[in-house]
């Protein structure tokens, strides 16, 4: 259900004259994926992604686009967008926007270890700290602004502790966000959907973050959480797993030490990561979007989480 455009290697050959890459050899959709049209091709010069974007427009796939080469230019292990002969990132094909980036080695590590969650936590160090100097401004489009006008969307399907669970916490969110502590924290442009599936593996050795179409401008202690909450957790409770919580707080906090400001924000940023992702299931899971014929995430995994996060004290930051 990941080829939503279908693309042949006769379409290809004229559309790749533009791109440095030589000849397209072979064409392969990728199954997985639930957004865009996905694809390798091995070319001249080797395999490449090439994504037909179903939903995002031109005008939204610079910031994405351009992050991605802005941080493989600073060696941020994340796929290298390719500039066709006029520079540009993204190119028309069958009348959809489309780009070819470079192809990650390796696969999805879905039961984590220590070890991958040090990776990890040192890949998103760097990723933060790289991007610093990125001159493209956008929010993070799933933040406060998105929950408060989908919170009264989702309040009549839920059942009564449900709802009140979202009330109060739409409520706390808000409020912190008004904060000093929170408005001392460091923005900048943050990944926001760093989930297993989106970070690939050789072995033990981070290859790679891809999958950067939720990215924009936030905390970069949220980025954090949001990683936290899905690297580090029994799956089955939502309980956070010591062992590697400590390995990827350890691992990031030695290449980005953590501020005391964030320190004090921790537990109101891991209860933002799990609220964004239980709101955002509700939604999908009430309001399917068109054409799509895929199982929603659930969202009951979230709200275990969240309510975990309220209701038991996280350890510490390291400082
Ligand atoms: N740059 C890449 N290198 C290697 N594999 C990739 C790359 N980009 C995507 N993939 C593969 O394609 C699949 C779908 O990509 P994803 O970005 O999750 O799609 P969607 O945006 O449609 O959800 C991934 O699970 C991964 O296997
Ligand atoms: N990670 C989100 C959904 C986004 O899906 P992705 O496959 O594009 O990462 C969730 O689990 O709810």
């Amino acid at each position: 259900m990941a080829v939503f455009t279908s693309v042949t290697l006769e379409d290809l050959a004229p559309w790749m004259t533009q791109f440095p890459l030589g000849k397209a050899l072979a064409i392969r959709g990728i199954a997985s994926g639930i957004e865009n049209s996905n694809f390798f091709i091995d070319t001249e010069q080797g395999e490449f992604v090439l994504t037909i974007f179903e939903n995002l427009n031109f005008e939204q796939l610079p910031f994405y686009l351009k992050l991605m080469r802005h941080l493989a230019d600073r060696d941020v292990l994340v796929p290298a967008p390719i500039a066709n002969a006029d520079g540009e990132l993204c190119v028309a094909l069958h009348g959809k926007p489309a780009a070819i980036v470079s192809k990650l080695s390796g696969s999805s590590q879905m039961e984590p270890l220590p070890v991958h969650c040090a990776e990890v936590g040192t890949m998103l160090a760097r990723m933060h700290l790289a991007a610093q100097d990125f001159t493209i401004y956008q929010p993070n489009l799933r933040s406060l602004d998105w929950w408060q006008v989908t919170v009264p969307k989702v309040l009549g399907f839920l059942s009564d502790a449900n709802r009140q669970l979202m009330q109060d916490e739409i409520a706390f969110q808000s409020s912190f966000a008004q904060t000093p502590t929170y408005r001392a924290l460091t923005q900048g442009p943050v990944h926001a959907d760093l989930f297993r599936n989106n970070v690939m593996f050789d072995g033990d050795k981070l290859t790679g973050f891809f999958d950067f179409y939720f990215a924009g401008c936030d905390s970069w202690l949220f980025d954090v959480a949001v990683t936290i909450n899905d690297w580090c957790i029994d799956l089955a409770t939502g309980e956070l797993d010591l062992p590697r919580v400590n390995a990827m707080l350890n691992a990031y906090h030695a290449v980005r030490p953590f501020t005391p400001e964030e320190s004090l924000a921790w537990q109101a940023m891991l209860r933002a990561a799990a609220f964004r992702f239980w709101l955002s299931r509700v939604f999908d899971f009430y309001q399917p979007r068109d054409a799509e014929m895929l199982t929603p995430h659930d969202p009951t995994h979230f709200e275990r989480i969240l309510r975990l996060r309220v209701s038991q004290v996280v350890a510490p930051l390291p400082q």
